[in-house]
């Protein structure tokens, strides 16, 4: 394991920021690869059959679901001798059927806002080989946001995206989603409830980790069972306790899934709009061909539990000359009519290769202020981590690349 931590000079950082800097200096606990199903992840009705089929008899299960359930989440516990009040006997059978292990760090870095990245890499499923992925951690004043990855790569091809290049490898499983939001709580060093008795409610304020947006690499939606087990764990209110209104799922607008999502996830839902109308939505979102802008907004008008409270938050990248006129800001507050929304503009992050450039900064402003008048709120979106290529949309894994190193080794071998 190569942890390399890249921790530079800074002046007028938010507390969490500090504190996020403060804890680069943990040092990363040896992490490998064990070829034993992860506990992580599993709702309790699946850890309470992982725990039977280990010997637990059923009357106990119950307990003993809580017990672990508490160890994992709570305590933040990666080892199964560290559950003190889980008899030695069945520490040692759990260990010989399960792994509670963290994802390998590949390589940890720290911004000079204290953006923070991991990549991550994940053992092999069946016969594929270890992949990697990113995790970004971005503390504000007042909050924490880790943006966690669902896949490794994306099969959609959004033209201003970095992990749009990086063909689709494989969908992460709950305990690798799962994995990311209890690794960065383990580096930040945001486990502090290590005395909390058992079944006691942890709130999330005053975490490092205060949200979690599925905005890295890859479509949520396109991995939905995955990701919907993996935020019940991390909304379970008696484990890692984030409310679901602390939990936002971004999609680029995959249309039969979203009321789906409302129903069964119920978490905030964030719209990767970036086109008002279909012709460069097309070009800029190519899903949209398949689902085009009517569809989207009418889902997004019946996604469950919205008011002006709750509102679906529209992501628009500004990309200069290509979507950030005044007239694109019309049409935007046009077709968002009806909905109670919140508009996100991003500056583009721009990426080795990318074709497009980041709106002028007035431009941007005009554009906020315009949306802002007619009564959305616009906030632009300050680029957090662009040093370390953290940004949103610059995130790409090696996987492809460690594939081609791999088939070299090996031929080299042959
Ligand atoms: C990387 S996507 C992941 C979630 C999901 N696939 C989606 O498209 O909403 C998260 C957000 O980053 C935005 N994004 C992608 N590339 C970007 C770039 N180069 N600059 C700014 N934002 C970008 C996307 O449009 C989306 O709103
Ligand atoms: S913006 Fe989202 S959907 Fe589009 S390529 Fe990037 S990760 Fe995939």
């Amino acid at each position: 394991m190569a942890v390399s931590i890249d921790l530079k000079p800074q002046e007028n950082r938010s507390a969490l920021a500090e504190r996020a800097l403060a804890a680069a200096a943990i040092p990363a606990a040896p992490q490998q690869f064990e070829d034993k199903p992860s506990l992580i992840g599993l709702s309790r009705e699946e850890l309470g059959e992982a725990l039977a089929s280990v010997g637990v008899p059923q009357r106990q299960v119950k307990m003993r679901v809580a017990q672990l359930w508490h160890w994992l989440y709570v305590r933040g516990v990666a080892d199964f001798s560290q559950m003190a009040n889980v008899s030695k006997e069945l520490r040692e059978k759990l260990a010989a059927a399960y792994t509670i292990a963290r994802p390998e760090i590949v390589t940890e870095q720290v911004s000079v806002d204290g953006t923070r990245k991991w990549v991550l890499r994940f053992p092999a499923k069946g016969a594929g080989r270890p992949v990697e992925i990113e995790t970004v951690y971005i503390p504000e004043e007042g909050r924490g946001t880790l943006c966690v990855s669902s896949q490794v790569g994306c099969t959609l091809t959004c033209t201003f995206c970095h992990t749009g290049t990086q063909r689709l490898v494989r969908n992460l499983t709950a305990d690798e989603i799962v994995g990311q939001v209890l690794l960065a709580r383990d580096r930040l060093g945001d486990f502090p409830d290590a005395e909390t008795p058992a079944g006691a409610i942890v709130p999330s304020e005053g975490r490092l980790v205060s949200n979690v947006v599925m905005m890295g690499m890859g479509e949520p939606l396109y991995n939905f069972d995955a990701v919907k087990a993996a935020l019940a764990v991390v909304s379970d209110g008696e484990g890692l306790a984030l409310s679901k209104r602390r939990i936002t799922l971004s999609t680029s607008g995959v249309v039969p899934m979203i009321a789906k999502a409302g129903e069964e996830m119920g978490v905030m839902l964030a719209i990767s709009l970036h086109a008002v109308n279909d012709t460069l939505r097309d070009e800029l979102v190519p899903i949209n061909k398949k689902y085009p802008l009517k569809e989207l907004l009418d889902a997004c008008r019946a996604y469950p539990g919205l008011s002006n409270a709750r509102r679906i938050t529209f992501e628009y990248v500004m990309l200069k000359g290509v979507n950030d006129s005044l007239d694109d800001a019309k049409q935007l507050v046009q077709v968002l009519k009806g909905i109670p929304a919140k508009i996100n503009l991003i500056p583009f992050n721009p990426w080795p290769g990318s074709a497009y450039e980041c709106s002028d900064w007035d431009q941007i402003e005009r554009f906020a202020d315009y949306v802002n008048q007619a009564g959305y709120a616009s906030p632009i979106r300050t680029p957090r981590g662009r040093d370390i290529f953290a940004a949103c949309g610059q995130l790409k894994s090696e996987s492809e690349r460690m594939r081609k190193k791999e088939r070299e080794a090996l031929e080299a071998a042959g």
